[in-house]
């Protein structure tokens, strides 16, 4: 069961006191909302979105001289335009707690992704305008960039670039016509942590995600993974014990449970729990700490819980490497666990090696095979030598 709600007892009425040129703060459907930005944004609300002739005059396939292009280069399109897109609403591609995901395919032929979020907000216009600005300057190849926004009818849409391939947790756990090599799950973590890097010490001001889990995995065409779903502070629909915590159960930090501190090293704690679901392809609401635990008793743990679709398909070296990261990400004091670039390079070591043993097991295959040519020479040699001497 899901727990998610903001954790600040900060109310609107503070965050609205705020001057406009003060830290702006992220909200979606939030009253209580908080920003995850731990710097002040110096953004001037009158200059956040202009009624300008849209240089991107046929994103949606027609001339948008009525389309608001915000400071940060995030597109506002027309309820018409999204409904001509979806197909009249009917495209879902999927369900969140936040509202329903539609494909929205263009006249161009191009494809995004239309997060339609739930009617009820209580965001002023101006602020869901901040935000979408906000959001539209996190740019990265490891990021699900929001590409539009609609502001119409009531409805307030967020349309990001489309990722066929779903979600991680689809992947990993509804999927059975797509079994996810070991290579691509390693490519899966190093995706993420440079995702989580881009937000952690690339952005300016630096952006907490805090809800980090597979179904917020995001997976392109050519199965690159992408993070989705920073930045924004939302309230829970479905949190019905209120526990005043912001996450999902199975990925939250319990040292954030314990002090209501959320830091970047929270986010490093759910991103070790998604390294145990790329290695086991266990649900962690399917006692997946349990096994995570036992794991950890000997260096060689994990080999027993390896995702069975695995079997004898990984290098079992690699696997342990990775299980290391993921249990120093998952240590109980947040000092001790490593920051996300310091993951970053552990991945990427395991690559370099993979790299490394290939190229030596291809050199040795090569030394091998002159070795043969050598000693089929010296066997056609001593041939050749053996008739001479039988020459009369
Ligand atoms: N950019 C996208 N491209 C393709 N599909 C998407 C995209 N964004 C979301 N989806 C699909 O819609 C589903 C719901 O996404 P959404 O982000 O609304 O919710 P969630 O992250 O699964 O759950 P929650 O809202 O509780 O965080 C995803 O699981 C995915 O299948």
């Amino acid at each position: 069961m899901k727990k998610r709600a903001d954790l600040h007892g900060r109310s609107l009425a503070a965050s609205e006191q705020r001057s406009p040129t003060s830290s702006a703060p992220i909200r979606v459907n939030g009253v209580d909302a908080s920003t995850d930005f731990s710097a002040s944004i110096t953004i001037r609300e009158p200059q956040l979105a202009h009624k300008v002739p849209s240089p991107h005059s046929s994103w949606w396939g027609r001339p948008s001289k009525d389309h608001f292009v915000s400071a940060s280069g995030v597109i506002g399109y027309s309820y018409k335009d999204i409904q001509k897109a979806t197909q009249n609403f009917t495209t879902t591609v999927g369900q969140g707690s936040f509202g329903v995901v539609y494909k929205a395919v263009l006249n161009s032929g191009d494809t995004y992704a239309v997060k339609v979020l739930a009617s009820d907000s209580r965001q002023g216009e101006k602020e869901f305008q901040t935000e979408v600005c906000l959001l539209g300057r996190l740019h990265h190849r490891n990021l699900v960039n929001l590409i539009g926004y609609c502001v119409d009818r009531g409805q307030r849409m967020l349309i990001y670039e489309f990722m066929s391939n779903g979600s991680l947790a689809n992947l990993l756990y509804n999927n059975d016509a797509i079994i996810l090599s070991w290579e691509d799950r390693v490519q899966i973590a190093l995706d993420i942590s440079h995702g989580i890097e881009y937000l952690h010490e690339g952005a300016v001001p630096p952006v907490i995600h805090r809800d980090l889990k597979s179904a917020n995995i995001l997976l392109d065409l050519s199965m690159r993974a992408k993070v989705a779903d920073f930045g924004l502070s939302k309230e829970d629909a479905f949190d019905e014990h209120n526990s005043g915590l912001k996450g999902t159960y199975g990925y939250i930090d319990p040292v954030y449970i314990a002090t209501n501190r959320f830091t970047t090293k929270s986010d490093i704690y759910s991103f070790g729990v998604i390294i145990f679901e790329l290695i086991t392809g266990i649900h962690p609401h399917q006692n997946l700490m349990e096994y995570i635990n036992l794991a950890a008793m000997s260096s060689d743990g994990v080999d027993e819980i390896i995702d069975e679709k695995l079997a004898g398909k990984c290098e079992i070296q690699e696997v342990r490497e990775l299980a290391k990261i993921g249990h120093r990400c998952l240590h109980k004091f947040q000092r001790k666990r490593p920051t996300i670039g310091e993951v970053s390079q552990g991945i990427l070591k395991i690559r370099q090696r993979r790299h490394v043993r290939q190229d030596t097991m291809s050199t040795q295959a090569s030394f091998s095979r002159v070795l043969s040519r050598i000693q089929s020479q010296h066997i056609e040699l001593s041939r050749i030598a053996s008739m001479k001497e039988g020459d009369p």
